[in-house]
């Protein structure tokens, strides 16, 4: 039997209904010791912190990490399963997957429906994460996000939907594999990278999306704040309206780094247009374009990057890969 460590960190999947229709936050995590997955591998199960996932913070997401590796460290493990919850899965994820120098598959999964609502999906999606942690071929992938039958890869994937039980995808790209009743198929190998294994919680990079009329003073806003970084979500391929340009300068000149994502759902940003505001003129001026990484996501890249020490040309390599 395999050996794996479940770190339960709360959300839905540790919810249940009220009386009054509302999801709430229980003592117990009902997915803890089920005795379906307990059948299905030697389990070691760690509470670090239980919190709905908006409250997850840069320390929480460190805080899992060095627990991953002090247990890893101690034990020989051959998988770790994270429970938590959706609405910042894909930044736990990503983090992880930026940060932790392991082979052996990390998994995170979810659930859309609390423990006791009809179709809850939380303790399938627990089995389907155990089980594919279990899969000799999760190996050296990089953290995965298992969700709905679907394994994801922690840089693509998104939550797509409010409420449905398929929210997970992967725009550009699709999932790694699937998960049927009795196999794990992968289809796609992710590219990886090295990690990089510093993490300094206390640098902040600020994110703000990019509309028609964005306003320069927002901008300004993140050098008076002494941000250490600023993740634009650019309009299409990479372009800013006028109205945000004085500001753009400004943290430029401080040399505060700004990172260029798309606000467009699927797509990279390049440097196409030469118009004022354009991609061209961004790039010109030193803005770092980003390989297809959504705007919370890039976030924690640029955190991970600046506590690595990464500058200048070495920024702009580490974003374009
Ligand atoms: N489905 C969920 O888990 C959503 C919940 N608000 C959370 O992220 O904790």
């Amino acid at each position: 039997m395999k050996k794996l460590l479940v770190l339960h960190t709360g959300g839905t999947i540790s919810m249940s209904e009220n009386k009054d229709g509302y999801v709430t936050t229980n003592n117990e995590n009902p997915v803890s010791n089920a005795a379906t997955v307990q059948q299905l591998a030697e389990i070691t199960e760690i509470h670090p912190f239980q919190v709905p996932s908006p409250h997850m913070t840069l320390h929480h997401m460190n805080d899992l990490r060095k627990t991953i590796i002090l247990h890893i460290n101690e034990d020989n493990y051959d998988g770790v399963v994270i429970t938590h919850g959706t609405d910042t899965l894909e930044e736990t994820a990503y983090f992880l997957d930026l940060t932790l120098n392991v082979s052996i598959p990390v998994i995170l999964t979810g659930a859309m429906r609390s423990s006791n609502e009809i179709g809850a999906d939380g303790l399938y999606n627990y089995i389907a994460a155990v089980r594919t942690a279990c899969d000799v071929n999760a190996k050296g992938k990089g953290v995965l996000v298992v969700f709905n039958d679907e394994i994801h890869s922690a840089k693509n994937v998104t939550k797509t939907h409010t409420s449905n039980t398929s929210t997970f995808q992967s725009p550009n790209y699709g999932p790694l594999g699937i998960i049927t009743k009795n196999n794990i198929y992968f289809h796609h190998l992710p590219v990886r990278h090295q990690p990089l294994v510093k993490v300094d919680e206390s640098i902040k990079v600020g994110l703000i999306k990019a509309h028609a009329d964005l306003d320069a003073e927002l901008l300004r806003f993140f050098s008076e704040a002494h941000y250490n970084g600023v993740i634009i979500e650019a309009l299409g391929q990479g372009n800013l309206p006028p109205s945000a340009l004085s500001g753009l300068n400004e943290l430029l000149a401080q040399h505060i780094p700004v990172v260029l994502v798309s606000r467009c759902f699927n797509g990279i940003v390049s440097n196409n247009y030469q118009y004022e505001g354009g991609g061209y003129e961004l790039h010109q001026k030193g803005v770092i374009f980003s390989n297809g990484l959504n705007g919370q996501k890039a976030r924690l890249k640029l955190i991970v990057a600046l506590s690595n020490g990464l500058h200048s040309e070495k920024l702009t390599t580490y974003f374009s890969r």
